[in-house]
């Protein structure tokens, strides 16, 4: 068995697969023009989410039987190609999750606290107290758009803070409206934008969700929110956030995605009110490790043509 592994990859997951066939593992192939003669005798293709997958590439490998994510979000992979190709998907599915909620507040805490500015400033020797007085998170309200496996584990840390949440899903199944047992109440998207303090987005990008965040939509924020996106540059038309947050329409911004990574020459460099981070959302010891392990797990059972909890329905 040949795994190709195209992007950066733990080394407990390379070992496992190490055992069971050989391995070609290059952080950078991603990106080099001899991917497709690479792939081109591989049985099983490892990515993260720089690779394309389009359907010129899988007709390069034609004993290509499984496809590993080294994430959750899918929108690098071109998903009717690999159906028609009869080839498995799997994801690590949630092992990212518990890092990317961390991260949402570890943002929302920076915009609350300014901790980074107040070091820069006592370094000069100032001991500004009262220029840095923050404000709490508690009673705050937190509006999450898409209550999936990540919007779910921030409502779960949101009501140990004392925050009130809201949350637009218009796909939960009804079972699962329970919401309430993550203390989020469901309302509409413009209710979402409109009453939250912090607005954190969560949705896979997708047709539905290209631009969900525009310029009608940023209208209805109170000019004090700060909007928070960690699923996919897309999900936001960034030419309306820079508008709006120039115009101090919206306080602030923390994007650890972009529709263009690395931005380069976006406008969004230049502000002040903005956090940008590069897509590191999910990117921990702690995920990447178990990552690492589910991906290459699951893709030997798939290929044992044993049951995975992590495969792709498509
Ligand atoms: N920055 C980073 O490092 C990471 C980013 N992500 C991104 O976050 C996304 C979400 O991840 P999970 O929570 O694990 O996915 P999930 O599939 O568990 O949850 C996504 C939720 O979004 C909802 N949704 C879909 N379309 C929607 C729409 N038009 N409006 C409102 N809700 C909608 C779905 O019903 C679902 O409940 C991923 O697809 C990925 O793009 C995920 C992990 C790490
Ligand atoms: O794939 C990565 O490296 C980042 C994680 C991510 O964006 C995802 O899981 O969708």
């Amino acid at each position: 068995m040949k795994t190709v592994i195209t992007e950066l990859n733990w080394a407990k997951g390379n070992e496992i697969l190490t055992k069971v066939g050989e391995i070609i593992y290059d952080p950078d192939l991603w990106k080099k023009q001899d991917l497709p003669k690479v792939i081109q005798d591989a049985d099983v293709l490892i990515v993260r989410n720089q690779t394309k997958v389009t359907r010129l590439l899988l007709q390069s490998a034609p004993g290509l039987k499984v496809i590993g994510r080294l994430g959750v979000g899918l929108d690098n992979i071109d998903l009717q190609a690999v159906k028609d190709r009869n080839i498995a998907l799997v994801c690590a599915k949630n092992a990212n999750s518990i890092s990317v909620a961390e991260y949402v507040f570890a943002v929302m805490f920076t915009f609350a606290r300014h901790p980074a500015e107040a070091t820069v400033s006592v370094k000069q020797g100032y001991w500004d107290r009262k220029r840095y007085t923050g404000a709490e998170i508690y009673g705050k309200t937190l509006g999450l758009i898409g209550i999936g496996e990540i919007g779910t584990r921030i409502a779960i840390r949101a009501n140990a803070f004392g925050m009130n949440i809201i949350g637009y899903d218009p796909f939960l199944p009804p079972y699962e409206l329970a919401t309430s047992d993550f203390g989020v109440k469901l309302a509409s998207l413009e209710e979402v934008i409109s009453c939250s303090d912090f607005i954190s987005l969560h949705v896979p990008l997708n047709k539905s969700t290209r631009y969900l965040i525009n310029k009608q939509v940023l209208k209805l924020a109170k000019p004090t929110a700060i909007i928070i996106n960690s699923a996919r540059g897309g999900v936001i038309d960034e030419k309306a956030l820079y508008e709006a947050l120039v115009s101090g329409k919206l306080a602030g911004a923390a994007l650890d995605v972009l529709e263009r990574e690395p931005p380069l020459d976006s406008s969004l460099l230049e502000l002040n009110n903005i956090i940008l981070t590069p897509h590191i959302a999910g990117l921990t010891e702690e995920s990447q490790i178990k990552t690492s392990v589910m991906v290459a797990r699951e893709v030997i059972k798939v290929l044992n043509g044993e049951p995975s909890s992590c495969l792709v329905n498509m």
